[in-house]
């Protein structure tokens, strides 16, 4: 068995981490950290857990530790990371330059020459850029990361796309209110309302997209020259990102031609990948949040509604913000870190 720790473990992603490995056939939990504030806690009194499947209860009397290296057993193989990126910032590369190999959903180092950002079934040779960091940083540790919740729901279509010559994008968002955490937005805020800002939000779907679906050449990844122009809106829904899509190809591909492109989409032989990676929709009203953020066990993408317009190409398309888009995010790019060796 590969053992793991969690940073952050007590956090809305962190129990994802947690659900998520309880049942995993090669990683175990070795050690759960978050701040000084619950360390020395068992972790059902540290961590308000609000995820829908009981405590596992493997973990539930796992004393809680400071999130430090010292903090963590020498014998842990990989670290997954769930900090706010302030916390991230400073402590990530404490575990990288102590021999750790962390698999972070922290959005600090995304774009970072020499940090891989990564979607195994999407560009899993960027992950050899992790030679080109040790060399620059003297780790022996790495720092790998997954990209933000919205980029990653949106780049699976992209990189089908790209067949037919991706040249610029448009998206507008509909982002669930577990992206923001448990008390990120009010009730008052947001019922019977949408709120058309996101901080950052939109940066990220610009520059994190064209790094996913950049070439490594060895050495640095070129970024790819797609546009990207974002708008991000937070709605009333529990979990589940959809985004509304318009991408300008030079090709001039048929509907059915790209629903084909969706279905064929590569895939990874990994424990928690899904296949297909996008299951795709013929009814114009589908993918929705509630009925479809599950499929593949919350790892799939969903895509439907595609239909050739002016502007583009235009589509719907959904992931589960907090499995695919954080725990389950990392947790398949530490399958991916441990099927190539890098462990
Ligand atoms: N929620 C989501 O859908 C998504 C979140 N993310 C990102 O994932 C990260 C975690 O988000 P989320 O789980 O929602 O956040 P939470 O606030 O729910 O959890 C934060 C975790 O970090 C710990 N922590 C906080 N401060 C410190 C500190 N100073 N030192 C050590 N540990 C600390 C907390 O421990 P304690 O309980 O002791 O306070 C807790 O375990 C963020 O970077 C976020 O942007 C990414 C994609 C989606
Ligand atoms: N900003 C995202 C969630 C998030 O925390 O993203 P990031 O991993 O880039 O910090 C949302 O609100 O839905």
């Amino acid at each position: 068995m590969t053992r793991v720790a969690v940073l952050g473990a007590t956090g809305a992603v962190g129990q994802r981490f947690i659900q998520l490995l309880s049942d995993h056939p090669t990683f175990e939990i070795a050690a759960l950290t978050a701040s000084a504030d619950s360390a020395g806690s068992p972790y059902r009194e540290a961590a308000k857990w609000r995820v829908d499947t009981p405590i596992p209860e493997a973990v539930a009397d796992v004393e809680v530790v400071e999130t430090t290296p010292e903090a963590v057993p020498d014998d842990v193989d990989l670290i997954f990371s769930s900090l706010p990126s302030s916390v991230a910032e400073r402590v990530e590369s404490d575990f990288c330059e102590a021999g750790y190999v962390v698999s972070s959903n922290s959005s600090n180092e995304r774009g970072a020459d020499d940090v891989p950002l990564v979607i195994p079934e999407i560009n899993p040779d960027h992950l050899d850029l992790i030679e080109v960091q040790r060399d620059n940083r003297g780790w022996d540790g790495a720092l790998v990361k997954n990209p933000n919740c919205s980029t990653i729901t949106m780049v699976p279509t992209l990189a089908t796309l790209d067949a037919f010559g991706l040249e610029r994008v448009h998206v507008s968002t509909l982002q669930a209110v577990s992206g923001a955490g448990y008390s990120g937005v009010t009730s008052m805020e947001i019922l019977d309302n949408v709120i058309p800002y996101i901080g950052g939000e939109e940066e990220k779907m610009e520059t994190e997209s064209r790094k996913l679906l950049g070439e490594f050449d060895g050495s640095q990844v070129q970024w790819h020259d797609v546009e990207v122009s974002a708008s991000c809106n937070r709605v009333a829904t529990l979990d589940g990102h959809l985004e509304n899509v318009w991408a300008e190809l030079s090709d001039d591909p048929t509907v059915a031609e790209i629903y084909a492109a969706f279905d064929d989409a590569a895939t990874q032989d990994l424990h928690s990948a899904p296949d297909p990676l996008i299951e795709t929709f013929d009814e114009p009203d589908r993918p929705q949040p509630r009925l479809d953020r599950f499929l593949g066990n919350g790892m799939a993408v969903a895509a439907g509604g595609v239909q050739e317009t002016p502007a583009g190409v235009q589509y719907n398309t959904l992931a589960h913000n907090t499995l695919r888009g954080a725990a389950g995010a990392s947790l398949l790019n530490g399958e991916l870190l441990d099927r190539n060796g890098w462990l």
